[in-house]
Parts: C-alpha cells; sequence; structure tokens
C-alpha cells in the first residue's frame, strides 16, 4: 500500500500485538483478499460453484463464501447483474454467520450500507419472515436498497432512521440483531487507503461514543431471548472490547456467548475472552472485531414482546418522543415512500412528480396506508387490483402480503403499513411496479426477485453469449418467438423475464419478434 500508516497508530499496535507485531506489519505489503459470498436466494452455493467463471476457493468461516483470486473480474460477468454473488470482503461475511439467522425470524440490520450483510441475513432468511435494514445516511441507502433489489429480496423494509427511533417503534421486537458499527476501520487501511488519510488519534474515542448510543437503541428493540452481534473492521480495544464491556455493565440482561469460528480466529482481550478478533496475519482476510450478545429470556425490563407495534405508535415516535439519537429526525426533507429512481421510466416525470406531490400531504417520512391519503394517485383504479389482473396473465403464482401504496406505486410489505407511521422509509417492502391509467407496469425488483418458472413468459440468455451483454446494455433484441418459454396458453407477446443461464435479470416487452429492453438506465452494464 503507499499511503503511511500513522505513527501513532503503529505505536499502538505494537503494544498490543508485542512479538506478533513483525508478521502484522508485514501484512501491509501484501495485496487485500477478495471474495464473493453465492447468493442463495438464487442460486444454490453449489450449483454457482460449479458454474463459476472463475477459480473458487471455500471460505472456512462462511459456507457460501469464495475467495475469488486477483484475476477474476467478478462484477464483470452477467452473473453479477442476475444476483447469484454478491461481492464481499472475506473477513465481513464473518458478522452474519455468527447471527444464527432461520427462516421466519425478525432481523434488524442498524447500520446497513451498502449491504453486504443485509443480503446476507436475507439469504438465510429464505424469504421468509422480515428484514429491517437501516442505515444513518440518505445517500448510503440508496446502494443499500438497490444491492437489496439486485439480490432478489422480496421480504426486506429499508429505512434511513436513527437507532434510537426505530427501537422507539419497535420495542423488545427483533429476533436478531446486527450492529456493524461505524468504527475507525484500522482493519481495513490495507484495502483502503482513504480510512488511513480519515484515521487520527481521536476517531477510537469519537466513535466509541457513537458505538454506544446504537448500542442502546438495539438493546432496546431486540426481544427478550434474542440475539445480538456486534461488529467492527478496526483493532482499536476502545471501539472493541471496551464498547462490549460498557454495554454488558450497563445491560445485566445481556451476556457475551463464545463466537465461534475457524482456525485462525484468535480471542478477544480481557475483559472479553468470548470475542472474536480477526487478524490479517493469522487469517485470510482484514482485521475484525465480533461479539455475540444473547439477551435474557426475561430480563427485558419493558418487554411486552414481539407484537407488532400498534398504529400510531412510530408517529408518537415522530412527533419526537422517540428515545435517543435524533440525528436524522423529521426535518421536512425527508421523502415519504418512493419508487426506485432507476425504476422510473425516463419521459416519466409525471410518475415522480406525482410520487412527491402525494408525499407533501403526508407527514415528512411517513408510508400511508394504500389509497388512504387524499393526495394519493389520481383516478379510483385500485393498484393492487391493477397488479392482481397483471399478475394473473403474467405470473404463474400471485404474491400475496400486505400491499402498501404509494401514489401509483405498489409494494408487497413484510410490515402492516401501521408499523413505519412516522419513519423514513425507504423502501416499504417489494416494489412491485406502477398502476397508471388504467395499467400496471411491472417495476425492475419484481422480476430480480422472480424464478424462471414464476413467469408466464421468459427468455433464457446464455451467459457467455454477447447478447447477455446486449440486454445488460440496454439494447433491443431480436428474438424469434419459438425461443421464448411459454406457459401453457400464453402468448408470445407481452413482458418476458429476461434470465441470465435461467436466472432472473430483468423485464423485456416482445412483439413480432423485437424484444423492447426493460434493464432500466441506472442498473446497466458500462
Ligand atoms: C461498517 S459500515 C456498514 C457496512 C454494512 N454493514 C455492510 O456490510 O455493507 C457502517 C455504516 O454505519 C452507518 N452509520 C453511521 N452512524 C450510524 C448511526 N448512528 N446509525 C446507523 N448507521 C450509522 C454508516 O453510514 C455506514 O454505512
Amino acid at each position: 500500500m503507499a499511503a503511511q500508516l500513522p505513527p501513532l497508530f503503529t505505536a499502538r499496535m505494537q503494544e498490543l500485538l508485542g512479538e506478533s507485531y513483525e508478521a502484522f506489519a508485514a501484512t501491509y505489503s501484501q495485496k487485500p483478499h477478495s471474495g464473493i459470498r453465492v447468493n442463495t436466494l438464487k442460486v444454490p452455493a453449489e450449483t454457482l460453484a460449479a458454474i463459476s467463471p472463475f477459480r473458487l476457493e471455500p471460505i472456512p468461516w462462511c459456507g457460501t463464501g469464495f475467495y475469488t483470486e486477483e484475476s477474476a473480474r467478478p462484477g464483470k460477468h452477467p452473473y453479477y447483474h442476475a444476483g447469484l454473488y454478491y461481492i464481499q470482503e472475506p473477513s465481513a461475511m464473518a458478522p452474519v454467520e455468527l447471527l444464527d439467522v432461520q427462516p421466519g425470524h425478525r432481523a434488524l440490520d442498524l447500520c446497513a450500507a451498502p449491504g453486504g450483510k443485509s443480503t446476507q441475513i436475507a439469504a438465510k432468511l429464505a424469504g421468509e419472515g422480515l428484514l429491517v435494514s437501516n442505515d444513518l445516511h440518505p445517500d448510503r441507502t440508496k446502494a443499500l436498497a438497490k444491492n437489496i433489489e439486485l439480490c432478489g429480496v422480496r421480504n426486506a423494509v429499508v429505512l434511513n432512521e436513527s437507532p434510537g427511533r426505530i427501537a422507539a417503534a419497535f420495542p423488545a421486537f427483533f429476533d436478531r440483531i446486527l450492529v456493524d458499527a461505524p468504527c475507525s476501520g484500522e482493519g481495513m487501511f490495507r484495502k483502503d487507503e482513504d480510512m488511513v488519510r480519515q484515521w487520527n488519534e481521536e476517531s477510537p474515542d469519537r466513535y466509541a461514543g457513537m458505538q454506544r448510543e446504537i448500542l442502546e437503541a438495539a438493546a432496546g428493540a431486540l426481544a427478550p431471548g434474542g440475539r445480538l452481534v456486534y461488529s467492527t473492521c478496526t483493532f482499536s480495544p476502545e471501539e472493541n472490547e471496551g464498547s462490549i464491556a460498557g454495554f454488558l455493565a450497563r445491560h445485566p440482561e445481556f451476556r457475551a456467548v463464545p463466537a465461534l469460528g475457524a482456525e485462525g480466529w484468535m480471542p478477544g482481550f480481557p475483559p472479553l475472552p468470548e470475542a472474536a478478533r480477526l487478524w490479517p496475519h493469522l487469517i485470510k482476510g482484514e482485521g475484525h472485531f465480533l461479539a455475540v450478545l444473547v439477551k435474557d429470556r426475561d430480563g427485558a425490563a419493558s418487554a411486552a414482546p414481539s407484537e407488532l407495534p400498534a398504529a400510531g405508535a412510530g408517529a408518537a415516535c415522530g412527533s419526537g418522543t422517540g428515545a435517543g439519537n435524533d440525528r436524522g429526525a423529521d426535518d421536512g426533507r425527508s421523502l415519504a415512500v418512493r419508487p426506485p429512481r432507476e425504476n422510473r421510466r425516463s419521459g416519466g416525470g409525471g410518475k415522480g412528480r406525482g410520487a412527491e406531490a402525494g408525499s407533501r400531504g403526508a407527514q415528512p417520512g411517513s408510508v400511508r396506508r394504500a389509497g388512504s391519503g387524499a393526495g394519493e394517485a389520481a383516478g379510483a383504479a385500485d393498484a393492487a387490483g391493477l397488479f392482481a389482473a397483471f399478475a394473473a396473465g403474467q405470473l404463474t403464482a400471485v404474491p400475496s402480503g400486505e400491499f402498501i401504496r404509494f401514489g401509483d406505486h405498489l409494494y408487497l410489505s413484510p410490515l402492516p403499513p401501521e408499523a413505519l407511521n412516522g419513519l423514513k422509509t425507504v423502501r416499504p417492502g417489494w416494489y412491485l411496479g406502477e398502476a397508471r391509467k388504467g395499467r400496471f407496469i411491472p417495476g425492475h425488483p419484481l422480476a430480480t426477485a422472480l424464478k424462471a418458472e414464476e413467469s408466464r413468459r421468459s427468455l433464457s440468455l446464455d451467459s457467455g453469449s454477447p447478447e447477455a451483454v446486449s440486454y445488460l446494455k440496454g439494447e433491443t433484441l431480436t428474438v424469434p418467438p419459438e425461443r421464448l418459454a411459454l406457459a401453457a396458453g400464453a402468448e408470445p407477446k407481452g413482458y418476458v423475464l429476461v434470465c441470465i443461464d435461467g436466472y432472473s435479470a430483468g423485464w423485456g416487452k416482445w412483439q413480432d419478434g423485437v424484444l423492447k429492453n426493460e434493464y432500466p438506465a441506472g442498473w446497466r452494464w458500462t
């Protein structure tokens, strides 16, 4: 690496590591390791391993994770665009492995952008249960939402909130919480030299303050008997053992359990040997810290656990009664539920304007129940009804659940709409599409989360063919009707689920041998 390590950092590391320091320091002249994690929502890990265009080597602590060679360019393969894997630093795959997420759990990822660990949690949920994925910084939630949609996640809600407000809206609610905390990033110096430049001697103490606040919120949102994983990518004991020891002292209802991993993982420093430290000179990965905390079954003072928040609970929080960190509280700038910008069509400004106009009459940042607001989309057409009609002709099974309509835009949510009242919601669920002028226009995330056999009209492109890249670049394709896979009775004309080697990537619209490209501009292969 070119950047000079801060002398104060190296002095601290020498003190921390003693005679291991030389081996540690030597890693800075070595290349960082790269990896991908298979998105099992789309493909089993064994299948991807068999069809992978580049060599894969298993990562010992993550059954769906693989090291990739330096020469591999996984972001430049059609499989990436079909959401078959997520490019992730190998050590960063460890926290979710320790979270023990099971299908059906309610999981909260409090510091989630850009979504590496959220997409990993979603894969473990396997479409059952709930993922609430949050980040405080609005700009970062865009990448978060996009990655969740790329991976075809159906049961995620994306928020842009302070953890304190989430805890106030969802007291003692979640079975699993991940706090992948903002930190001084010392473990990433080799991979990201910006981290080196941003570091100063106050960094560890500054971040420890933030971590304390986030952990307090997590304590309130975790259900009795629930599990919390705390992770950082830094070495400083203040932000690691210090943050967790302080938390345990304040919260006797929590205990640390061993963070069991793989060969080469080291225990935390006293007083927290249950934690794990991942050192770059002992494993093939960057520096990480991991702690697993369990909340007593009967220890939550306030717990009337696991009921959905009553309607209005969030609104109370929005009016300023929420606990904890108030940064990011409603300030009138926040957007209500919006369709992904990249899913708004060119020339479809009316659609975007409609959504914004709809939000003006609402509490800032609120999500409104389908069809409940006066400023709701013009026209009496019921978006859910239009979707049902579209689905009857297009899909082999019609997804069901809580429909949330905002303006012309329809989502399927894993939560009842009132549960999100007052919370800045980036996505209230799976974006299905837009109901406009009596028609339903399917959204891109609807396509990415479908399996080929769930669409009555599909087309599979060979990942190695120039056609696959043409489609991903947004080009029109010539496709004779016999190439379309049609369910019994389906006509070739209409929306086609375009797949890469059988894995959904987006929509096309077929007519008379021409496949019009519906792959959104912001997602295209460049
Ligand atoms: C280590 S990164 C998260 C990486 C992410 N978990 C992943 O796997 O892709 C920490 C994140 O915390 C967010 N953040 C910072 N302060 C926060 C706070 N008070 N509450 C929630 N998120 C916060 C940052 O915007 C950043 O995206």
